[in-house]
């Protein structure tokens, strides 16, 4: 290029002309041919004498907030030489050194493509002065990128395609004008993407992502990593963030219920393998010797257990500590009152303490003596369906460890502990318990009764219905009385369906009970009543219609015993009366007793010691005299009676 009249302009109309940010194509005469030294000299003497006073003031301080901006970034900066702006703040009094530049001249038509507003030949937008890194990278020019000013080309590690878009080219020489605002901080400190930090290998950004960026005023912010397509070869793929690991659910509800039912069964686990086990109290007790008042199953709950809340008691201890049927030791680990003044033999209620202490949910008492109850049958339950019976602790139940378990952990403890915070759920206050006859069934409300240290007052369905509806109805009233009157009570009502008399076609039969055993059970267990469990017994489970099945919240089915726990049966039943049988015996006699209910047992050892002629108890009884009882008692759930209850249990039990 040669010199041109253009260039004998005055100085102060260059900059309008030549920097001109509106100017689409630079002109060829804009380029100097000047050795790098000898122009840049030139430059900083023309921009030098063009600029007055105070535009070099507003000029320092602009420049003083972007390096402030600059000097605040986290990113390893080039050396402050190496930026173009630095060398013209310093102009030719601060540089004490010529300008390391290329040896090739200068193109200035870069200047004008990289500054902001600039129409780009190719019609690819303004990026800014260097603010594109595709831009830098589509230019011939590879130093471009680091310095448009002919200064040292950007430090290293700022490969063009990365940092330097954002950084060095963006502070080259500018007029006052065309300075672009200072950039955001966010881009000044974008973290780089994992595994592309500024000493990584080049990413090729898309072409697209820049170029439509407007200036650093506008920017959106750095660009997320682009899918694997976009990589370059050999560019391994962004480490994928680690997937959540999923969350646990929510509790359902902090209900008995909701227990974790992994844990209960478990522990039901754990509770048939027998006395080993963690819940070896619900291991039946070995035989022993008859008590000395005469009952046949003497208190002995010295299952060791630990870890449930209940401990073991030296025997005769619950009845010291809490009368009968008292909560005795367990209750006090549990925290709840001793149900103990009140547990007197039950020929009649005792008196009421003035002022009873709150005991839990279940021990709250109502205050209230019955209203519009019948004395005369409120006196006849009273004297008649208390039972006055021994405690039963769990272990006094052969075998049914599952079960005991369930009963234990769904009713028992959710009915001592009081409500956890107002609006908990509310204990059950109805079980039913299902299953052939002799099973069990009475046997495991009183148990329920002992735990509780509940009063326990029977029914018998049978009994009830016999003297017709409206004595049934005043009877069944009175006791559902009596038992709000003395909280904590069980009321056990066997043999349910007797109440029913439900018809084949679901019907009730006329002067059955139903109507006031539904009225009793919401008033009686209803949310208003508190202090009173129902246990609900029967061997017809089918016919329960869905009204009082559904009164019941709790519904197990009781098996009848297995081959252990007939053994264990057998054993304290025959050791009551003398009678030892050798291991090969006892072994045979279980395999003979196939199908027996624990209350058939009983009878075969009767009937063994009836057939033997031994009432007086002689001699012992013998494995001849079973084998000869054997052929006068059998089993009387028909197979078919026992799939029923299997069925009946899938449908509407709870299993356990
Ligand atoms: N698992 C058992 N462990 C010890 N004794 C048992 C067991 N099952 C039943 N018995 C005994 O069998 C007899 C009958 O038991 P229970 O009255 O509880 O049976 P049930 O299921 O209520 O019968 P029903 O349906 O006729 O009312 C009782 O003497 C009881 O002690
Ligand atoms: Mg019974």
């Amino acid at each position: 290029m040669h010199w041109t009249p253009e260039h004998a302009q005055p100085l102060n109309q260059w900059p309008e002309q030549h920097l001109d940010v509106s100017s689409t194509t630079p002109s060829p005469a804009h380029k100097l041919e000047l050795p790098p030294g000898g122009r840049q000299r030139c430059h900083y003497a023309w921009a030098h004498d063009d600029i007055s006073a105070l535009t070099a003031s507003n000029l320092l301080k602009r420049y003083a907030e972007k390096y402030s901006g600059v000097l605040d970034s986290p990113y390893e900066r080039p050396t402050l030489g190496g930026y173009g702006d630095a060398a013209f703040l310093n102009g030719a009094k601060g540089d004490p050194e010529p300008w390391p530049g290329p040896e090739t001249p200068y193109p200035l038509a870069s200047l004008h493509e990289g500054l902001p507003g600039t129409k780009s030949g190719t019609g690819g937008g303004s990026g800014g002065l260097g603010g594109s890194p595709v831009l830098a990278g589509n230019l011939p020019e590879p130093l471009y990128a680091g310095n448009a000013c002919g200064g040292p080309p950007a430090a290293p590690e700022y490969a063009a395609g990365y940092g330097a878009g954002y950084l060095a080219p963006g502070y080259c020489t500018q007029t006052g004008a065309a300075l672009p605002p200072p950039p955001p901080a966010a881009l000044l400190q974008p973290p780089p993407p994992p595994g592309y930090g500024p000493s990584g290998p080049l990413y090729n950004y898309p072409g697209g992502g820049y170029a439509a960026q407007p200036g650093y005023g506008t920017l959106p912010p750095p660009p997320a990593p682009p899918p694997a397509p976009y990589l370059t070869s050999g560019l391994a793929a962004p480490t994928p963030l680690p997937t959540p690991a999923p969350s646990r659910p929510p509790p359902s509800s902090y209900g008995f219920q909701g227990a974790s039912e992994a844990g209960v069964s478990l522990k039901r686990k754990a509770a048939d393998e027998g006395a080993e086990g963690r819940y070896r109290k619900y291991a039946f007790e070995p035989a022993k010797a008859p008590a000395a008042d005469g009952a046949s199953y003497p208190a002995a709950d010295n299952g060791e257990c630990r870890g449930n809340g209940f401990r073991a008691k030296p025997p005769g201890a619950a009845e010291e500590a809490s009368g009968k049927y008292g909560g005795g030791v367990p209750l006090k680990v549990l925290g709840s009152p001793v149900y103990g003044p009140q547990l007197e033999p039950f020929e009649k209620f005792p008196e009421r303490s003035p002022a009873p202490a709150p005991r839990g949910g279940f021990a709250v008492p109502s205050g209230e003596p019955p209203k519009g109850v019948d004395p005369g049958a409120l006196e006849l339950v009273t004297s008649k369906m208390v039972d006055c019976g021994p405690p039963v602790q769990w272990a006094d139940v052969a075998g049914q460890g599952a079960l005991k378990a369930a009963l234990e952990e769904e009713l028992v403890w959710p009915l001592l502990r009081p409500p956890a915070y107002p609006g908990s759920p509310r204990p059950p206050r109805t079980v039913l318990l299902f299953g052939p006859r002799g099973a069990g069934k009475a046997l495991l409300g009183r148990c329920l009764a002992t735990q509780l240290g509940a009063t326990l007052l029977r029914l018998r369905g049978a009994t009830l219905a016999a003297p017709g509806s409206a004595e049934g109805t005043r009877l069944l009233q009175a006791a559902f009385a009596a038992a709000r009157c003395r909280p904590p009570a069980v009321l056990l009502i066997s043999e349910l369906d007797a109440l029913l008399s439900a018809r084949e076609d679901g019907t009730s039969a006329p002067g059955a009970l139903q109507a006031p055993l539904l009225a009793c059970l919401d008033g009686g267990c209803g949310a208003g009543a508190d202090g009173v469990l129902v246990v609900g017994t029967t061997s017809r489970p089918a016919a329960l219609d869905e009204a009082t099945r559904r009164r019941f919240a709790l519904r197990f089915y009781v098996t009848l015993p297995d081959g252990p726990a007939r053994g264990q049966i057998l054993q304290r039943a025959l050791a009551q009366q003398g009678c030892a049988l050798s291991e090969r015996e006892l072994a045979a006699l279980v395999q003979g007793t196939q199908g027996f209910s624990g209350g058939e047992l009983g009878q075969l050892c009767q009937q063994a010691a009836a057939g033997a002629g031994l009432p007086g108890l002689q001699r012992p009884l013998s494995y001849k005299d079973l084998e000869a009882a054997l052929a006068k008692v059998g089993p009387r759930a028909s197979p078919k009676e026992l799939d029923s209850f299997v069925e009946w249990d899938k449908m509407y039990g709870f299993g356990h």
